[in-house]
């Protein structure tokens, strides 16, 4: 009797739950996608393996595309890499997926996570701070920190090895700084954990992904990551309120009529508005952590990839040079912003960069409404998923997608595109609010760097081992893994057939042996740019050029 009643109540909840999700499960039965079992859906082909999360997703994604549906659990996800399809998509749909609730613990309510009515209003407050005329006037502190970086970079004489990417973190964390807030970064305490922080918050995060296990709440709780991601999140906290108690300081006594640009930065911004109870306090912390990240981590991983790229690219990069000599004929001048303007094909290298390894790979919005792109139907309640790596591959729009070449760019190769095809800043009015922020700061650092060092891969393009060069980066080797960043932005690197994150200090360890290897002809200075984990190593162009007076 009692296992007919067990029977009766599980079928029950079963045609409930069916009765319920009947408008999902009659549109995605139309559009194609690996094979899913009830309850599960296909989460145990992404769980069964250590291989790297995104990788694996967007593997699946590749082999359905152009449009494919896959479950996770009970929650459906639909992706498609046709223009047409993401521009209704970010232009309908203004809602973020659950999946961002991950991050509710660090920051519930801000631009990137919350929900479209806040988000509205939010988005309202900060654009004024983002506009043309403020922008312009960062240039100079654009400037400032890419020389300091230049100079910690020279200053490695003699070093061995370097965490480039930290390198150039830290300072778009003091750019960030220096420009969101008027705080002076050096006065922001645990402000060199920004970094650390962050990285570590993402490991987690992806590793909580990796465990099914730490996908229930309850456990998850229980677990010691947990611990640590409290802990994180703490920090971040009180770095993010330190920040704005030095900001208040600042402004002590209030002009009303203030119409400077410092009263205009974003968090100068935010506490005014305080004052007038239209954010509140718990409000602009969040922001302030979340625009502090979106600002600094972007923008190094951007300049670390491009980098990598010229580092392998040896003929392209001496283009990007020849430019830079002509445009900035004297290495010790600033460059005035006319001047970075002129700087075109490093400007198509950026951008062509931002295609192949685009810093953000997924896109994540929810339906509030059916979305029709013929012939399907993605239906109210779906998760939609933008995979930008994918978009920016697709071989109708992108002949030979996986060759590296900048005059894709050129004017009127990019008039014959649909508007979407190309969006690593996302598309419509929920796209990324730093588009020219980044662009200008990217821009400004890499010919920096360049106008002062060569960069290339210790051991040539030909001896690097395959499997470390990303797919799209290497032409000779097609079949080599996709490897795009991860939520964090890193590749992972395959060693004894474990697979580890590249987290600085664990990478440092566990990539001893390639990092003690001697380079011949290049014998200054080996960075490691974590990205994917090929040495760079760069040298002086200074030296250079003073080697070349001397021999003449
Ligand atoms: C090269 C550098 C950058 C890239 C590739 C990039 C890319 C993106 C992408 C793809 C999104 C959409 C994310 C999503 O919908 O899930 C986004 C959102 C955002 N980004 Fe960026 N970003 C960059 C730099 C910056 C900078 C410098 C800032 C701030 C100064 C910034 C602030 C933001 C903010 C606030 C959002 C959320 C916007 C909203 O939902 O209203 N980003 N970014």
């Amino acid at each position: 009797m009692l296992i007919w009643i067990f029977i009766y109540a599980v079928t029950f909840v079963i045609i409930s739950v069916l009765w319920k999700k009947r408008w999902l499960l009659y549109h995605a039965w139309k559009i194609p996608g690996p094979f899913s079992v009830p309850l599960v859906g296909s989460a145990f082909l992404l769980s069964a393996t250590k291989d790297n999360f995104f990788d694996l997703i967007c593997g699946k994604m590749e082999s359905w595309r152009p449009v494919t549906k896959f479950w996770v659990g009970s929650q459906l996800y639909i992706a498609t890499t046709r223009p047409t399809d993401v521009e209704k998509i970010l232009t309908n749909c203004l809602n973020k997926s659950p999946f961002y609730e991950n991050f509710n613990d660090i920051m519930k309510d801000t631009l990137l996570t919350s929900k479209v009515s806040i988000w509205k209003e939010h988005r309202k407050m900060i654009n004024p701070s983002f506009n043309s005329k403020i922008l312009n006037s960062h240039h100079d502190t654009f400037v400032k920190y890419s020389r300091e970086m230049v100079k910690i970079l020279d200053d490695k004489e003699g070093v061995e090895q370097t965490d480039f990417l930290q390198v150039i973190w830290e300072k778009t964390v003091d750019v960030a700084l220096a420009t969101l807030t008027n705080v002076k970064p050096h006065v922001v305490k645990k402000r060199q954990r920004i970094t650390s922080i962050t990285a570590r918050y993402e490991q987690i995060l992806i590793q909580r992904f990796h465990t099914f296990w730490l996908l229930i709440e309850f456990f998850w709780k229980l677990s010691n990551l947990h611990k640590e991601h409290k802990m994180l999140c703490e920090t971040s906290h009180e770095i993010a309120k330190n920040i704005i108690a030095e900001e208040y300081m600042s402004h002590e006594t209030e002009d009303r009529n203030d119409d400077t640009i410092e009263s205009k930065r974003f968090l100068r911004n935010l506490t005014k508005l305080n004052r007038t109870m239209q954010i509140s306090r718990e409000e602009i912390l969040e922001e302030t952590i979340f625009m502090i990240i979106a600002a600094s981590e972007t923008s190094a991983l951007t300049v670390n990839t491009v980098l990598t790229i010229l580092g392998i690219y040896s003929d392209i990069q001496e283009r990007v040079y020849q430019e830079l000599v002509s445009v900035l004929p004297n290495i010790e001048n600033s460059p005035t912003q006319e001047e970075i303007n002129r700087l075109d094909y490093l400007e198509r290298v950026i951008k062509e960069t931002l295609r192949l390894v685009p810093t953000a790979p997924l896109i994540l919005r929810y339906a509030d409404e059916d979305i029709k792109c013929d012939p399907y139907v993605f239906p109210a309640g779906s998760n939609l998923v933008v995979p930008l790596i994918l978009l920016h591959r697709a071989p109708e729009v992108w002949p030979e997608p996986e060759k590296f070449d900048p005059d894709r760019f050129l004017p009127d190769e990019v008039a014959k595109r649909h508007r979407c095809s190309y969006i690593p800043f996302s598309f419509g009015a929920r796209n990324c609010i730093g588009l020219r922020f980044g662009m200008m700061e990217v821009k400004i650092m890499v010919a920096t760097i360049l106008r002062n060092f060569k960069v290339q891969t210790v051991g040539g393009r030909e001896e690097i081992s395959k499997e470390k060069i990303p797919r799209g980066l290497d032409p000779t080797n097609p079949q080599a893994k996709l490897s795009i960043p991860t939520l964090r932005g890193k590749y992972w690197f395959k060693k004894n057939n474990v697979y580890a994150s590249c987290m600085a200090g664990d990478l440092v360890l566990d990539i001893k042996d390639l990092l003690q290897m001697p380079h011949p002809s290049s014998p200054r200075k080996y960075l490691l740019s974590l990205d994917n984990v090929l040495l760079l190593s760069i040298q002086s162009r200074f030296d250079e050029k003073w080697c070349n007076d001397m021999m003449s």
